[in-house]
C-alpha cells in the first residue's frame, strides 16, 4: 500500500505549452483602464470588498455562486473575485518558496458549466504574479491535485482544484494545496484578506468585482498557458500502482504468504474481475476507463462516467440515496464483484458489496478500519460525532482505539494528525472523507476505494475457485461483525432568531438546554458521553438485552441549525426517544424549529 512510487517516477515531462484561450466561450473584453497601479478604492470600498472575499471562504476551502440563473442566489465567485484568490495564493506559494526563482501553480476543475470561465481567470491571476507560472490540468479531481505537488514529472509547488463538490450547478469553489497538504482554515483567512488587498491594489470595487460581466485587468502576463495531463498521464498510473499494491500487501496478510500469485504481479490483476463505477457525470469516470479497465477488470455496467456539469442523471455524492441506489442497481445488474460511488471531484466515496450492500457511513469506516488495523494493529481510528456504537465495538475487537471527534473532514483530519508519530492511521468521516496516514494524510476518498478494490483482488487471488461464484463478497465478509442499529435517523433543525442577528449564542443555548434534558432523564437511565466533542451526545437504554440507543445534537458546522441524530436498537426506539426530547425541549422553549420532529 505504498505510495513511494508517486515520487520515485520521473523523466520527460509531459507539459505541453498552447497558446490557445483557456475558454471556449467568447473571448472576454480586457479592461484595459485597470492595473496594479489603478488608484486604490476608498476606505468604505474596500471594507465592502473584504467583506465579500470573508464570505467566500467556507472553512478550509472556498465556495460561492458562479453562475446566475436560480432566484435570490446573484453570482458572488465572479471571474475577478477568482483572479485575485488566485494571484494571492500564487503570491503566498511564491513567498514560501524564496530560493525559487518561479513556483508552479496547477490548476485542475470539475465539470460543472462555470469551470472554464473560473479556471481561465484563476491562470492569469497566477500569470499575473511576479515569480508565478500556470499550468492548466484540465479536468482533474482534488486529490489529483494534491498529487500534481508530488509526481515528479509535474512539479507543482502549490494547486488548486476548482470545484464545488456536490453542490448544486450554479456553485463553484476552489481547493487548494502545497506539498504540505490541505489548506487550513487560517490558510483560506489569509488568501480571502490578500485577494482582497489585490482588488484594491487593481482598483477594484464591490461593484467591479463581484460583477460577473466586468472584464478581467489588463496584464502584462502572457496569455500563453501551459497545460499538464495530469490525470490521464500521471494520476490514472499512479492508481494503477496504488491497486496493484495493495492487492498484493493484503494478499500477504490474508496467507502469510510473501510469495504471491502470478496473477497480481502480472499486468492484469484484477482479470477476472467486474467492478462497476457511478461516477455520477462527475470527475471519477476516469476511474473505470484509465484505472480499472486496464489492470484487466471488466467495467461494463458502469454509470454516467462522462463529465457533465448540469448532473443530468443524479448528483454525484455518496451521501445522497439516489445515487447510492443507482450504484447499487449497477453492481447487481453487473453482478459485479464490487460497486463504486464517487463525489463530482473524487475525495468522497462509497462501496457496494457484491451482495448489493452499500458500503458507505458506517459500513465503509469499518470496512477501512479492517484494513487499517490488520496492517497498523493497535492504531487510533479517528472519525467525526455521528458514528453509531456497534462501529466503535467493530473497531474495539479488532483492537483498534475508536475516538469520536467532531463533524468536518479537515477537523477530524487534523485531530489524528495531532495525535503524533502514525499513532492515528486512519481518519475518516461518515460522510465518505477520508485520510491515511500512508497517503499523505490526504482527504482522498478514491484513495480508500482503490485500496478496497485491491482488497477484493487479493481475496479473489487467495481462493480462485471460491471467486467465481455468487456467494463470494470478500467487501461483505470484512464488515460482517459490524452490529448496525435498527433504526437510524437526522432532523435538521433551524434556530430561530431575529433576521439578521447572531443565531450562535441561540444555538448554543439550545445545545445546553438538551444536555439538561438529558440530566432529568438520568432516572431512567440516560447517560451523557464523558467526552464531547461539539454538542452532546447521550446513551439511552432500550431494553433487558442491552439494547441501546443514542442522541446526539449539536450544531451544523456552516448552517443556522442544530444537527440531531438518533439511532436505536430497537424498532421504534428512535419515536420513543424523539417525544421525550421533543416535549422537554418545548417545555424549555428552546429556539429551535421541532416541527419535523412530529410523527
Ligand atoms: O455540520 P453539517 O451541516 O452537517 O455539515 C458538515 C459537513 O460539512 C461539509 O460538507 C464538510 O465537507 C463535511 O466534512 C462536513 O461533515
Amino acid at each position: 500500500m505504498s505510495t513511494d512510487s508517486a515520487r520515485a517516477r520521473s523523466g520527460s515531462t509531459k507539459i505541453s505549452r498552447r497558446t490557445a484561450r483557456h475558454t471556449p466561450y467568447p473571448a472576454r473584453r480586457r479592461n484595459s483602464a485597470r492595473s496594479p497601479s489603478s488608484a486604490p478604492a476608498s476606505a468604505m470600498d474596500t471594507a465592502a470588498v473584504q467583506e465579500r472575499f470573508a464570505r467566500l471562504q467556507n472553512g478550509s476551502d472556498v465556495r460561492g455562486v458562479a453562475l446566475p440563473g436560480i432566484p435570490d442566489e446573484p453570482v458572488t465567485l465572479t471571474p475577478n473575485a477568482a483572479f485575485c484568490l488566485a494571484r494571492a495564493f500564487a503570491e503566498s506559494v511564491r513567498d514560501k518558496q524564496s530560493d525559487k526563482k518561479e513556483v508552479l501553480i496547477a490548476v485542475g476543475r470539475d465539470p460543472r458549466l462555470s469551470g472554464p470561465a473560473v479556471v481561465d481567470a484563476a491562470l492569469r491571476g497566477i500569470n499575473s504574479t511576479a515569480g508565478a507560472k500556470a499550468v492548466d490540468a484540465g479536468l482533474a479531481t482534488t486529490p489529483a491535485m494534491y498529487m500534481a505537488t508530488q509526481f515528479e514529472d509535474v512539479q507543482a509547488d502549490g494547486a488548486f482544484m476548482v470545484t464545488a463538490s456536490h453542490l448544486p450547478w450554479n456553485r463553484n469553489g476552489m481547493k487548494f494545496f502545497t506539498n504540505a497538504g490541505g489548506a487550513s482554515k487560517q490558510d483560506i483567512k489569509a488568501l480571502v484578506t490578500r485577494a482582497s488587498e489585490v482588488a484594491n491594489e487593481y482598483g477594484m470595487d464591490e461593484s467591479t468585482c463581484f460583477d460577473a460581466d466586468t472584464p478581467l485587468p489588463e496584464t502584462s502576463a502572457s496569455a500563453a498557458v501551459d497545460s499538464v495531463p495530469l490525470v490521464k498521464e500521471y494520476y490514472a498510473k499512479h492508481c494503477q500502482e496504488v491497486v496493484r499494491n495493495a492487492a498484493m500487501n493484503r494478499y500477504e496478510a490474508l496467507t502469510g504468504s510473501a510469495k504471491v500469485p502470478a496473477i497480481l504481479s502480472s499486468s492484469k490483476p484484477l482479470e477476472n474481475l467486474r467492478i462497476v463505477v457511478d461516477a455520477g457525470n462527475g470527475c471519477g469516470g476516469f476511474l473505470a476507463s484509465e484505472v480499472l479497465a486496464p489492470l484487466g477488470a471488466d467495467v461494463n455496467g458502469s454509470a454516467y462516467l462522462d463529465p457533465d456539469g448540469n448532473f443530468p442523471n443524479h448528483i454525484p455524492n455518496p451521501e445522497d440515496e439516489t445515487a447510492m441506489a443507482s450504484a447499487v442497481a449497477i453492481t447487481k445488474a453487473a453482478s459485479a464483484h464490487m460497486g463504486i460511488c464517487l463525489d463530482t471531484d473524487c475525495d468522497r466515496s462509497a462501496v457496494v458489496a457484491r451482495s448489493g450492500a452499500a458500503l458507505n457511513r458506517n459500513r465503509l469506516i469499518a470496512a477501512m478500519s479492517a484494513l487499517v488495523l490488520s496492517a497498523h494493529p493497535g492504531t487510533a481510528v479517528m472519525t467525526d460525532s455521528v458514528t453509531s456504537n456497534g462501529l466503535r465495538d467493530f473497531i474495539e475487537s479488532l483492537g483498534g482505539r475508536h475516538v469520536r471527534y467532531k463533524r468536518g473532514y479537515k477537523n477530524v483530519i487534523d485531530k489524528g494528525v495531532e495525535l503524533g508519530s502514525g499513532a492515528c492511521q486512519l481518519m475518516m468521516e461518515t460522510s465518505g472523507h477520508g485520510a491515511l496516514a500512508e497517503n499523505f494524510y490526504l482527504d482522498d476518498g478514491l484513495f480508500m476505494a482503490l485500496l478496497l478494490v485491491g482488497e477484493v483482488a487479493a481475496r479473489a487471488a487467495a481462493n480462485p475457485d471460491a471467486a467465481n461464484s455468487a456467494d463470494f463478497d470478500p467487501l461483505g465478509e470484512l464488515v460482517a461483525n459490524l452490529r448496525e442499529p435498527v433504526e437510524s435517523v437526522e432532523y435538521r433543525l433551524g434556530i430561530q432568531v431575529e433576521p439578521g442577528s447572531d443565531f450562535r449564542p441561540v444555538g448554543e443555548a439550545a445545545l445546553e438546554s438538551f444536555k439538561e434534558v438529558c440530566a432529568d432523564m438520568a432516572s431512567s437511565g440516560w447517560v451523557l458521553e464523558d467526552e464531547n466533542y461539539e454538542g452532546y451526545r447521550v446513551r439511552i437504554p432500550e431494553g433487558d438485552d442491552g439494547e441501546e440507543g443514542w442522541a446526539l445534537l449539536r450544531m451544523s458546522l456552516h448552517d443556522p441549525l442544530c444537527v440531531l441524530n438518533v439511532e436505536s436498537d430497537k424498532v421504534g426506539g428512535h419515536e420513543t426517544t424523539l417525544q421525550i426530547l421533543k416535549s422537554a425541549l418545548l417545555e424549555k422553549q428552546v429556539a429551535l424549529d421541532l416541527s419535523a420532529l412530529s410523527s
